[in-house]
């Protein structure tokens, strides 16, 4: 039931992405074609036979409609979220049409109410006209109604489809997008850029049939009735199309950087609001710094709207004083040619009423387009994110010079394609002279730098005109045995966490190789990086849900008895005692109502629980006290007791039993040893040892 985008592929090539990157918006290649297509996504009708071929077609005209008034050619790619309401569109447009003709009886039935029934004076004579009008009345009601439930039900499916999309998407955008993006960014896509689009394929281009739809009705009315009078009519309808024509611009500008301000404003609130700014709002004291900070942008956002609403009422004044001038012409004129005997009451009574009706919603036509215009910034945001290239599963080969590997015993093809590895008799992680830059890992400024051009290997070093890349990591190779410990140390900054986020797949090296047991991780999927690798981050993340589903992270299947077992190993038992709701209780936004120390054994027992084949602990110990940490150790002691485990510690004391030691300085790796033989040395895991010695 997941609306998924498969277009990346063919579009990294074109689209740089999603943060400072803005997409082209140009359909890339055949990518509508190629991407989404309703997998029995909600609401999603069977289709099938000759006759469905127009309803098929119509959802790419009207993809095509909605691209050509948005302005943006990236609409005519959301075909594929509605690809399958062909029957629905053009419902919606025969409903907007047929509303249209049917307004068209109206002057024809007031002009033989005004001409043959009223003089009469009788009843006989004036029931059916008025009963006539108001048939057409409930029809044209019925239609409306019919309409509004079919926009109504095709926004919903639209708006759930894109935000299914564009959540897809970001599951699967390699992790280094996150870092540099604004949580706001994000969730603005989601929001308002989600519904804005929706509504622009579900009722604003509906709106614009309509009117256009209304006005060649109206047209032809006012000709039939009149031509004499009609030509009055023509006379002043370029000058209201000129007034439209002239306010569209300035007010599309104006609307699209009222968006973009509220954007950024509720991308200010986001970040206030999270729990970690609330919580440093709090520390600092800056209640007032922020209020004022939200107010400047805010009074920004009301000045923009401001304007936007002083140029949209003048602009309607002004079609709406062209709807005057001619209504004035006509009835003058009317009221000549009526006491000339040319033209009838009835006709000069039906003309202003059809120009009332058809022409009166112009005014609504300049707001329509401004509508349309920020719909197309929105699809224009909303494909730049599902073009940001996401990680791809590993490729089940590749040939080529680039992937050396020798035969290996421990590995077999998986299941999806990737390589299967076999655990018996341990893996090994190995770091073959890994070279790393964050600024590099960065798709935007892939693009630029050869170094990182993607299929080619970077090089340490820039070349003429480029600026330098820092390397986070330079040329680390560093092997640990299978089931053995392997300990990194070194000053703050020097890479240690770099070579986590390594180990862990979420960023690939410029240079060198990530392999497990002698498997490249490039060729491993992220389902049997899982399986194989565990990792206990920094800063472990628990999600605003309760103990068990987060603990289930580690294993979906875990039984509740697994929990409380791992629970236990990580020395949380007394806490899941003390706790109403057992595993039940929700642990808050981020885990904020567990303590620092519990929020990382929780974590530990999420890995516990996951049983991964290699450990990799970044400071997995920090923040335990010293007796629940000597308990922790014992159950990871336990744990990588035949695992290959890569711990990375500042407390050196956690790292003495490691059988190899590597020490880490500014990305290099500059001693290794065991803890005796370092100190032996005298070298720098001797003067970090010292201070704290
Ligand atoms: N997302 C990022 N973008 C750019 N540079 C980064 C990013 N993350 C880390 N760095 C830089 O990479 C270098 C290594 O950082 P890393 O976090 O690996 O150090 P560390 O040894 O773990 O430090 P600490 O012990 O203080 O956590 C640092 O210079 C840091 O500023």
């Amino acid at each position: 039931m997941t609306w998924q985008y498969a277009g990346q592929r063919q579009n990294s090539a074109v689209t740089g992405g999603f943060v400072g990157s803005p997409t082209s918006g140009e359909p890339a290649g055949d990518t509508h074609r190629g991407a989404a297509r309703p997998a029995g996504g909600p609401g999603a009708p069977r289709l099938g036979g000759s006759g469905d071929r127009l309803f098929e077609a119509v959802p790419r005209w009207h993809a095509r409609a909605v691209a050509r008034l948005t302005r943006a050619p990236a609409a005519v790619r959301a075909e594929m979220f509605f690809a399958d309401q062909g029957r629905v569109i053009a419902g919606l447009i025969l409903l907007s049409v047929t509303g249209s003709l049917a307004v068209a009886g109206g002057p024809f039935i007031v002009r033989s109410l005004v001409d043959d029934a009223l003089p009469t004076g009788k009843v006989r004579d004036l029931l059916p006209p008025v009963l006539m009008l108001c048939g057409l009345l409930i029809f044209e009601s019925t239609v409306l109604t019919a309409r509004m439930k079919l926009i109504s039900r095709l926004g919903g499916l639209l708006t759930v489809r894109i935000r299914q999309a564009v959540n897809s998407h970001l599951q699967r955008l390699p992790f280094s997008f996150f870092p540099r993006t604004q949580q706001g960014e994000v969730m603005t896509v989601l929001s308002t850029d989600v519904v804005e689009a929706q509504n622009s394929v579900s009722a604003t281009t509906q709106a614009v049939v309509c009117r256009a739809a209304d006005i060649v009705v109206g047209l032809v009315v006012i000709f039939v009735l009149d031509w004499r009078l009609s030509l009055a009519v023509l006379l002043f309808a370029p000058a209201t199309l000129l007034i439209i024509r002239g306010g569209r611009r300035r007010l599309m500008a104006l609307t699209t950087r009222r968006r973009e301000l509220d954007g950024m404003l509720m991308a200010q609130a986001a970040d206030t609001a999270s729990v970690s700014g609330a919580l440093h709002v709090r520390l600092f004291d800056r209640a007032g710094y922020e209020e004022r900070r939200f107010d400047a942008a805010a009074a920004e956002v009301l000045a923009a709207s401001r304007e936007e609403a002083r140029l949209t009422s003048r602009v309607r004044f002004l079609i709406n004083l062209g709807l005057v001038a001619t209504m004035m012409v006509v009835v003058t004129l009317g009221a000549v040619l009526v006491s000339s005997g040319r033209t009838s009451l009835g006709t000069v009574a039906a003309l202003g009423g059809a120009l009332l009706v058809s022409f009166g919603p112009l005014s609504t036509a300049v707001t329509l387009r401004s509508e349309l215009a920020s719909a197309g910034a929105s699809f224009t945001r909303i494909f730049a994110l599902l073009d940001t290239p996401a990680e791809h599963p590993a490729p089940p080969s590749q040939p080529g010079p680039a992937r050396v590997r020798e035969p290996s015993p421990t590995v077999a093809a998986g299941p999806a394609g990737g390589v299967r590895l076999a655990l018996d008799g341990g893996v090994e992680l190995a770091l073959d002279d890994v070279w790393f830059s964050y600024d590099l890992a960065d798709p935007a400024d892939r693009r630029g730098g050869p170094a990182g051009q993607p299929g080619r290997p970077g090089r340490p070093g820039a070349g003429p005109g480029e600026a330098a890349p820092e390397w986070s990591l330079r040329g680390v190779a560093l092997r640990v045995a299978p089931g053995t410990t392997a300990a990194v140390v070194g000053a703050s900054g020097a890479g240690k966490t770099t070579i986590t986020y390594l180990a862990a797949g979420l960023y690939r090296p410029q240079r060198g190789t990530v392999r497990l047991g002698g498997v490249p991780l490039s060729e491993i999927t992220p389902a049997e990086l899982h399986r194989v690798v565990g990792v206990v981050p920094q800063d472990p993340h628990l999600f605003h849900d309760t103990i068990a589903a987060n603990l289930r992270y580690g294993r979906l299947d875990a039984t509740d008895d697994e929990l409380r077992a791992a629970l236990d190993a990580a020395c949380l038992g007394a806490l899941l005692d003390r706790l109403p709701a057992g595993l039940a209780t929700r642990v808050g936004a981020r885990g904020y109502r567990l303590s620092g120390g519990e929020r990382q054994r929780l974590a530990i027992a999420r890995v516990l629980l996951q049983s991964p084949e290699v450990l990799v602990l970044d400071e997995a110990t920090s923040a335990l006290d010293s007796v629940s940490e000597a308990a922790v150790r014992q159950a990871l002691d336990r744990l990588s007791a035949g695992r290959t485990t890569l711990v990375i510690a500042h407390r050196l004391s956690t790292v003495r039993d490691a059988d190899q030691i590597h020490v880490l300085d500014h990305g290099q790796i500059v001693e290794r040893g065991t803890h005796e033989t370092l100190l032996a040395d005298d070298g720098a895991y001797a003067r970090l040892y010292q201070p704290v010695g």
